[in-house]
This record gives C-alpha cells, structure tokens and sequence, in this order.
C-alpha cells in the first residue's frame, strides 16, 4: 500500500482577467461518474475572481483546509500554506499580492537594484529571487497596455517556487504576472485571431533558459487524485521519477519549460493542480486562461478514467471553448495484472470527444515529451502572427507519434 502524505506547495497565486468570457458550457453529465478512491466529482460552483484576488469564501476555504486539525482521510494533518500565512497577516480582503509584490514595484526594485550594483543580488526584501525580478521586464507603456483578450495571465504574479517545495525548486512564480514588454529588445504582444499567447522577445545575456522565449503559453495538468500529474510534470521538467510515496498537491503551483519547436522558444508555463476535490473551486479559476489541458486519468485506476467524463464537463463550463485538450492514460509502465483501462478504451473516449489521446508513463517517461510538445506545436501555431504555421493538426500529430512508440512490454498484450 502506497504511503500518503500532504505536500505543501508554495501556492501561486494568479489573478485572472476580468476580459476573459466564459463559454457556453456542453453539458456533460455528472451524475454517472463513479466516485475516485478517495472523492467524488461535484457539481463546481464558479466564484468569480479579480486579479490578484481570491475571493473571501474561496481563501477561507483553504484556510479551514489547511488549519483543520482533524482530516478527515485519516492522513497527516496538513500544515498551513502561503495563503493561510498572508491570511494570518490579515490581508483577508486585500489583493493578495501586497503593493510591494505589484508588477511595477518589482520591476523598479530590480532596476534599482541593477543600476545600484550589477554584481549585486537583487532583493525587493519580499523573497523573491533575482531570478524572478530578472524575468519582470516591463516598462510604463507596457504596464499601460491592455491585456489579451482572453487575459494571458492575470496580474497576481505568483510567488511559487519561493519556498523550495516541489520538484526542482527552480524558478518558477515570476511568469504568472501578465506583463509584457521589453528592454529594448521589441517585445510585441501578439494576437493572432483571438489566441491569447504572448509573445516576447528577450535579448538581455547571460538570462535563464526559461526566461528566453518567443511565445508562453498556459497549460493546466487536470485529473483526479493520484494520476500522477505531479510526476508527469516532474518527468517533463527534470527529466526524473520520484516513486516512493504519494504526496498528494495542495492547491495549485506552476512550473516553466522552454521547448524549442522548429527554432520557436515555446514557453510552457504548467500548472500542476491538487486533483482533490476539496481544490477544485479553487483551481477552476483558473480554467478560463489555460491556453490547454492536459487531462489525465491512471489505467491501474478504472474510477480515474470513467471520471474523465466529468472533468470534460468541467473543462467545457469553465475553460476557453478553443482550449487545447490533451487526454492521458498514465501510468502506461504498469504491468497487465494491475492494468483497468485498455489502450483501446482511452483512444475511443479521446474519438468521442474528439481529443487526442496517448498513453504516457512519468515512470518511463514513456511518450511524456510527445504530450508536452504536441501541446507546445499547437500554441506555436496558433500564436505565430503571420499564421504561417496554421496549419498544425494535434490530433495527427499526436496520432502520428504516438504510433511510432511502442507501448511498454508489459502492457502490449492487453
Ligand atoms: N507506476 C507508475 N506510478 C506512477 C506514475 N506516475 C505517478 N505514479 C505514482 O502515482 C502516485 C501519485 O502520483 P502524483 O504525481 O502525486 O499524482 P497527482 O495526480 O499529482 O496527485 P494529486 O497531487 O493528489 O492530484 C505516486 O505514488 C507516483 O509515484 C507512472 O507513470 N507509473
């Protein structure tokens, strides 16, 4: 039996746009799914968010999660997270990030800093890594600029990564602030045919690979508890499987990578969420500016797989109605003993909604660059301005790979 316990992410908090519109939703029923070992899905209730903002009901929520003494799983108590912390500090009815944490205040902290001492270690005293200060690049024009149409990302920047929690404690959190702009190098917001990418030129030397990109895009890991999106991302981003034991997420957290396609810097901005239940109003929030999904179930867990039916639901009421949709059977390694969902089954759900549809293993990481790739070609795509590149098709590209890879040995014969 696997041993559990609660991993406390540094809970990033973007603000999402207030120009995004929500889509007609295609009403997949709920009622039928069956419910996950540990949870069911529920109808979602939408709280409507400002950047920079959880709403009251939202924050009290995990406040109560995360101080509950009693848990009612039977697992560890959890501790508080970042939310809880600036709870405490009663900013209770405040954007959640201080004034010291806006965009602009950041961006002249890091330029005075710069200009004060280029050996020096920037520091707006809040935290934050030079790393992250050194990927705010805006300017006042910019910071005047109106945001994408469907919100990019909000204006909350994260603060993930800060806390050494979760995998690769790189420098993730910075991203999550919608800005644009440039050090002179020309940055250019673009929108091609309603898409929101951004799109950023960057020429400053000596920057971290994941600060040095032509287009971001937003993508969300979607399923049930213990699917392994966690691993999977931690497969994608540093290459390495953690097996040992299930910390299951909190919340949410993201995590950048730079995928190079055809000489295009794709920057994936992954946002890794808690497949809990109890998360789920707090992560739909954050549906509406994914520009995709990758929604997995676990082929050792049949519950995972018919719930994916209710996260399509999900993803159809909250999320843009031209989202990339990547659907995942992971945990591909597994031997036929422990296998519940066949190849076959996951590629006739993806045909009946019409998503695209591979196995993966985080173990392996068994097609795990396929996924993140074919979602990184299609923003590509769509985000090129001249849509020279329009013509990407996911579905065959996706179909095209995948055929090329073989299934793992033990689970060929299924
Ligand atoms: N055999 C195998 N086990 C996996 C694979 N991916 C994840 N696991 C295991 O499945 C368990 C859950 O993985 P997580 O990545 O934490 O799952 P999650 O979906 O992020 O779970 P939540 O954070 O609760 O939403 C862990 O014990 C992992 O080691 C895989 O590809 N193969």
């Amino acid at each position: 039996m696997r041993r559990q316990q609660t991993r406390y992410r540094s809970d990033s908090i973007a603000g999402t746009s207030t120009g995004a519109t929500r889509k007609a939703s295609l009403v997949t029923s709920v009622s039928n799914a069956s419910p996950t070992r540990r949870e069911s899905l529920v109808k979602p209730t939408w709280q409507h968010i400002t950047p920079g903002q959880l709403p009251p009901k939202t924050l009290d929520k995990i406040n109560g999660i995360a101080s509950d003494d009693s848990d009612d799983d039977g697992y560890p108590k959890r501790r508080p997270s970042v939310i809880v912390h600036q709870r405490q500090q009663s900013l209770s009815q405040q954007p959640l990030l201080p004034e010291y944490m806006s965009p602009s205040q950041l961006y002249r902290d890091h330029l005075q800093q710069q200009s004060s001492s280029q050996a020096q270690q920037p520091s707006s005293g809040n935290g934050f890594s030079s790393r992250f200060l050194s990927s705010m690049r805006i300017n006042a024009a910019a910071e005047q600029q109106p945001l994408l149409d469907t919100g990019g990302v909000g204006a909350g920047g994260g603060g993930g990564g800060g806390g050494g929690v979760g995998p690769g404690g790189g420098t993730e959190g910075g991203a999550a602030t919608a800005v644009s702009g440039n050090d002179g190098a020309g940055a250019t917001l673009c929108k091609s045919a309603g898409r929101a990418l951004i799109r950023m030129i960057s020429s400053t030397p000596g920057q971290d690979e994941d600060e040095d990109f032509d287009i971001m895009g937003k993508v969300i890991m979607l399923g049930d508890s213990g699917v392994g999106k966690t691993s999977l991302l931690i497969r994608f981003r540093d290459g390495r499987y953690v097996p040992s034991y299930f910390l299951s997420t909190v919340g949410i957290d993201f995590r950048n990578k730079v995928v190079v396609v055809d000489g295009t810097r794709v920057k994936l901005q992954i946002w890794d969420t808690a497949g809990q239940e109890r998360f789920r109003s707090v992560t739909h929030a954050y549906y509406r500016d994914a520009h995709a999904l990758l929604l997995l179930y676990d082929v050792t867990n049949k519950t995972t797989y018919d719930n994916i039916r209710a996260w399509l639901g999900e993803i159809r009421e909250y999320a843009q109605e031209d989202v990339v949709i990547v659907l995942i059977g992971n945990k591909a390694d597994c031997s036929s003993s422990e296998r519940q969902v066949k190849r076959e089954d996951g590629e006739r759900l993806g045909r009946e909604h019409d998503v695209p549809f591979m196995e993966t293993s985080a173990k392996t990481g068994l097609n795990v660059e396929l996924a993140f790739t074919a979602v990184a070609r299609q923003l590509k795509s769509r985000g090129y301005e001249h849509g020279d590149d329009g013509k990407f098709n996911v579905h065959d590209f996706v179909r095209d790979n995948t055929k090329a890879r073989s299934v793992c040995a033990q689970c060929r014969n299924m």
